[in-house]
C-alpha cells in the first residue's frame, strides 16, 4: 500500500505521488514519483514526449491527474495558495509584443500581487533595464527570456518550474540565466529545470530525474546516479612521437588515430590501470581521464544504450 508523505513533515517544496495520466487511450504518465527541497534544484530530463511538459501543467494545476496527488508548498495544485507559491517559464514565453517590458512586468506584478516597485529592480536583475521601455516585439528572444524569468522572480515562489529555459539563447545568456536560478535556488526556491541541454544542467543542477515513456526511471545525485550505472572511466592516450602502434600493441584499447588510443576502465581499476600506463615511461606522452558524462548516463538510464 503506498503510504502519502506529507510536506509539513518532509519539509518538501514539491511532493508528487504515484501520478498517473491518461490522455484517452493513451497513458501519459505512470505511477511518477518524486520530491523536491526548498532550494534545491532538480534537472528533468527525458526524450520528446517523456512527459515533463505533461508533469509540471499537472503539478501547475492546468490539468487533472487520472491518479495520484501532488502536493505544492502543502497545498492542491490550482488552489490560490498553490499558485502563490509556484511560478512557471513555458519554453516560448509569450507577452504582449505592443507593451514595453516595463509595462509588461507592471502588469504581472500586479496580476499577481507583489509589490509594483519590485519591478525596477527585477528589470535591472534580470539584465533587460536599458530596454525597460522599448515594446517587447522590438526584442530579441534572449531578451524575453530574461523577462520570463523576471515574470517568475515576481513573487518569490517557493517553487519554480522552467520548461527549458536556455532553448535558442547564447552561451552568455545562458550563464547569466543559471546564475539567476542559482541565486533563486539560495534564497530557498526549489526550481525543477525540465531540459535537453544535458551538459548545461550537469553543471547547475542537484539533482537529476529521468523520464522515459512517462515513468521516472532515475531520480538521485550525479555522483550516485554515476556510482550505480557503473559506466567505465575512458582513458585516452596520447603516444610518443605520434605512433600509438607500440602502446596499442603493449595496452590494447581503441586506436582513436595514429598518435591516440583510448582505454576503457572501471573506477575500481583505475589506479592499476594507470599504474600499467606508468610502467611504459617515455612511450605515452599525455594522459586524459574522463567520468562517465551526464549523456553517457542519459543513454544508460533512459535506455538509449540497451536494445
Ligand atoms: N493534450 C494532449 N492530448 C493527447 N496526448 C497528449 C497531450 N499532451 C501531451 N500528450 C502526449 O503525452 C506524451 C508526453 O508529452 P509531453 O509534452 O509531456 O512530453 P515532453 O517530455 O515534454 O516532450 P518534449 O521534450 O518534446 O517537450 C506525448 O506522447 C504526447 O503526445
Amino acid at each position: 500500500m503506498t503510504e502519502h508523505k506529507n510536506p509539513s513533515e518532509t519539509g518538501d517544496a514539491l511532493i508528487v505521488d504515484g501520478l498517473c495520466k491518461r490522455h484517452g487511450r493513451v497513458q501519459t504518465l505512470e505511477n511518477v514519483s518524486l520530491a523536491l527541497k526548498p532550494g534545491e534544484r532538480m534537472a528533468l530530463l527525458g526524450h520528446n514526449g517523456a512527459g515533463k511538459t505533461t508533469l509540471m501543467k499537472l503539478i501547475l494545476g492546468l490539468w487533472s491527474p487520472s491518479a495520484g496527488q501532488i502536493s505544492v508548498a502543502g497545498a492542491v495544485p490550482g488552489s490560490s495558495e498553490a499558485r502563490r507559491a509556484s511560478a512557471y517559464l513555458p519554453e516560448a514565453v509569450a507577452f504582449h509584443r505592443a507593451l514595453t517590458g516595463r509595462e509588461q512586468l507592471t502588469l504581472f506584478a500586479r496580476l499577481a500581487g507583489a509589490p509594483v516597485k519590485s519591478v525596477d529592480g527585477l528589470l535591472e536583475r534580470v539584465g533587460v533595464a536599458d530596454a525597460a521601455d522599448r515594446r517587447i516585439g522590438t526584442w530579441s528572444k534572449g531578451m524575453r527570456q530574461r523577462l520570463g524569468l523576471a515574470q517568475v522572480l515576481l513573487g518569490k515562489p517557493r517553487i519554480a518550474l522552467l520548461d527549458e529555459p536556455t532553448s535558442g539563447l547564447d552561451p552568455i545568456s545562458r550563464h547569466d540565466l543559471y546564475a539567476i536560478i542559482d541565486e533563486m535556488a539560495q534564497h530557498g526556491t526549489a526550481v525543477l529545470i525540465a531540459s535537453h541541454a544535458l551538459t548545461e544542467v550537469e553543471a547547475r543542477t542537484d539533482r537529476i530525474a529521468i523520464m522515459r515513456k512517462g515513468r521516472v526511471v532515475a531520480d538521485d545525485t550525479l555522483a550516485r546516479l554515476s556510482a550505480r550505472a557503473e559506466l567505465p572511466i575512458r582513458l585516452k592516450l596520447t603516444a610518443q612521437n605520434d605512433d600509438a602502434s607500440e602502446v596499442h600493441a603493449r595496452l590494447g584499447g581503441k586506436r582513436i588515430n595514429g598518435a591516440s588510443v583510448e582505454l576503457l576502465c572501471s573506477p575500481e581499476n583505475k589506479m592499476e590501470r594507470l599504474a600499467h600506463i606508468a610502467a611504459l615511461g617515455d612511450l605515452v606522452v599525455d594522459v586524459e581521464m574522463a567520468p562517465p558524462s551526464l549523456e553517457d548516463l542519459y543513454r544508460h538510464y533512459s535506455g538509449e544504450d540497451r536494445t
